[in-house]
């Protein structure tokens, strides 16, 4: 044993993508281990998917006689001295101690704690590129709303990133327009983490653990872990070194919560998950249903309808783990759901596709500079999985979803679509 005193090594955090909700998590992030030195490293790394950016004359920081000004300049530059991400999430200023980094494996380099947040089309081949790169005890917490679907099989980014990278991973998701969060409004969130030592194997945890279910000193390998399908998970967790305190959840609480921004830890690592994807293509109805004129009444028929396709997505297929009233109870379900389908990107974007009469890619592209939409792709994606399990008709409004975006029904047809048999 070293002669290092307990907990000698601080948590180092990294956030892996820097868009408008990975620059406000690095914002909150940054602001508590800046509050909690007895437990993380005071500098969080913000990976950057480097790019050119423009100082926009608008911006405050543009200045004729700066350089950064002439001219496209690197925007990990330009957040690194601006100390804003002008393209992402201009207006907010982000803590000294977010440091804008181009390179992954760098920024990764060391990190104990990575915090994944990134539009889920990236992250495959990110993890591809972060193999041998992490610290093997790491512990991930996924920030992405979508799921994983390849041909007939279905699995949540959390699950994908653990086995990818031999890593646990926990999910975050909740109510949380990223703007109104940088701006400090308040707003809940739930993160759910569930590793190993909550299976029955589990040693009884001794009074210096009971706040913990994860705990450093505690041979995680030789436990089985079952992943959210039931099946005992391939990935072979290494502990924690006992030089890190306990990643736990009372440090997931010191890591996230804000005095704007609630978090309440959970153990449904698929409710939380399926909730933050499956409501975005709930918010592509929403939006066509307003672009339509068509009124609350119409727009609250859709997300009834929604929530109930999400319970029953969730019980079909991961069975095992998921707690059913996550999605009436939890923020990472019905609470999201709301929001979304009254303000959220993706809303946004299908109202104004169905009043200007243009496909949501091209609004996608001229509105959000940049920014992603999940909704359209998760909706294509869930369809690949439901029709491979020749299940589309018990998903009504997910496969109407579908349908119009492929222009093989018309949205005018959505209460016909989603109408449900008399008892
Ligand atoms: N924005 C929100 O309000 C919000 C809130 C909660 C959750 N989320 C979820 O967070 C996740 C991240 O979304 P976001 O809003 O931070 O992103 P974003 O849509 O604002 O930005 C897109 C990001 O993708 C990056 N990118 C572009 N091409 C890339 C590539 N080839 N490889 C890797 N990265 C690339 C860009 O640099 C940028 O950082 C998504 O799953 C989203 O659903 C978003
Ligand atoms: O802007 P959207 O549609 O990507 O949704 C943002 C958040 O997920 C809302 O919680």
């Amino acid at each position: 044993m070293s002669s290092l005193t307990p907990f000698a090594k601080k948590h180092k955090v990294t956030v892996i993508g820097s868009g408008n909700w990975g620059s406000t998590i690095s914002k909150l992030v940054a602001e508590n281990t800046a509050e909690h030195p007895e437990l993380f490293e005071r500098n969080v790394q913000m990976w950057v998917y480097e790019e050119e950016v423009q100082l926009d004359r608008k911006s405050k920081h543009y200045n004729e006689s700066s350089e950064l000004s002439q001219g496209p300049q690197k925007l990990t530059k330009l957040i690194n001295t601006f100390h804003e991400n002008v393209k992402y999430l201009p207006g907010i200023a982000l803590p000294h101690n977010v440091i804008a980094n181009p390179s992954l494996t760098d920024a990764v380099k060391n990190s104990s704690i990575l915090i994944f947040n990134l539009p889920h089309q990236f992250i495959l081949n990110l993890c591809k590129q972060l193999r041998g790169h992490i610290l093997p005890f790491a512990r991930g917490i996924s920030c992405i709303k979508g799921v994983n679907v390849h041909e007939s099989s279905i699995s949540l980014f959390s699950e994908t990133i653990g086995q990818e990278l031999g890593i646990y991973c926990g999910a975050l998701s909740g109510a949380n327009i990223a703007n109104e969060v940088a701006q400090e409004k308040f707003s809940e969130t739930t993160i759910a983490y569930d590793p190993p030592l909550m299976d029955s194997q589990s040693p009884s945890p001794s009074p210096s653990q009971t706040s913990s279910p994860v705990s450093s000193h505690v041979d995680l390998t030789k436990l089985v872990h079952k992943d959210v399908s039931g099946q005992p998970s391939k990935v072979r967790l290494r502990p924690l070194p006992p030089e890190y305190h306990p990643f736990d959840h009372a440090t997931i609480k010191k890591l996230f919560h804000r005095k704007y921004f609630h978090v309440r830890v959970v153990s449904d690592v698929a409710g939380v998950s399926l909730g933050g994807a499956l409501k975005n293509v709930i918010a592509v109805a929403a939006g066509w249903v307003d672009g339509l004129g068509w009124g609350d009444n119409a727009k609250a028929a859709v997300m009834r309808v929604g929530l109930l396709e999400m319970r029953e997505f969730g019980n079909r297929f991961f069975p095992h783990t998921i707690h059913p009233d996550t999605f009436t109870v939890e923020s990472a379900g019905v609470a999201d759901l709301i929001t979304t389908c009254s303000g959220g990107r993706n809303y946004r974007c299908a109202m104004l596709s169905i009043r200007e009469g243009k496909p949501i890619e091209e609004i996608e592209a001229r509105e959000l500079n940049g920014q992603k939409l999940q909704g359209a792709l998760t909706a294509v994606e869930v369809n690949t999985f439901l029709k491979s399990q020749g299940l589309e008709k018990d998903f009504p409004l997910f496969t109407a979803v579908y349908n119009v975006l492929k222009g093989n029904e018309k949205v005018e047809k959505l209460p016909d679509l989603i109408e449900p048999e008399d008892e």
